[in-house]
């Protein structure tokens, strides 16, 4: 598996990344009396290259999806986690997944989580890196403008891992 991608040819990263466009997104969420009742970000998976997300003040609240389980992710002190998103995974050919998670809310505390998005550039193609591709390994995703996947990324309903779905090749 790393063989295959560590094949992906350097120039094909640079082409999708260099002119990548960066964003950040803090999150603040206050407590709530009926945490069950609430959702502080609804499931989805970051449309992103990598994220690297911080959770600031060290609140329990992130999960991961593993195997059909939510899974929390207990913040270390000053450590980053780093998700991949859905352009990562069709750019490698599903070689990696992008990781669905939500966030829950606590009922005494607040929290506070700090998003920053690497995404690729905005205009031209996405799809399977062409290095990548031969005979044995044929392309899991449709190619498909980078600016209608972005406009489709922020209408779409978040709802897990569907966007992503789309893309697939069945
Ligand atoms: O608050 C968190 O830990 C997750 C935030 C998140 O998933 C996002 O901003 O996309
Ligand atoms: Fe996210």
């Amino acid at each position: 598996m790393l063989g295959t991608a560590l094949g992906i040819d350097e120039e094909e990263v640079k082409s999708l990344f260099e002119e990548g466009v960066q964003s950040m997104r803090m999150n603040y969420y206050p407590p709530c009396p009926q945490p069950d009742k609430v959702m502080g970000i609804n499931p989805h998976s970051d449309a992103t290259g990598l994220t690297i997300l911080l959770q600031v003040n060290e609140i329990e609240g992130l999960q991961i999806k593993k195997d059909g389980i939510w899974i929390p992710i207990l913040p270390l002190p000053g450590a980053f986690v780093v998700n991949i998103g859905d352009i990562f995974e069709i750019f490698s050919n599903g070689i990696y997944k992008s990781i669905e998670h939500r966030s829950v809310v606590s009922s005494e505390k607040e929290r506070i989580s700090i998003a920053t998005f690497h995404n690729s550039r905005l205009d031209g193609e996405l799809g399977p890196a062409n290095s990548l591709i031969n005979a044995h390994n044929p392309p899991k995703f449709k190619k498909i403008g980078l600016a209608e996947f972005y406009e489709g990324y922020v209408t779409h309903e978040p709802l897990g891992r569907s966007y992503v779905d789309i893309m697939r090749i069945n």
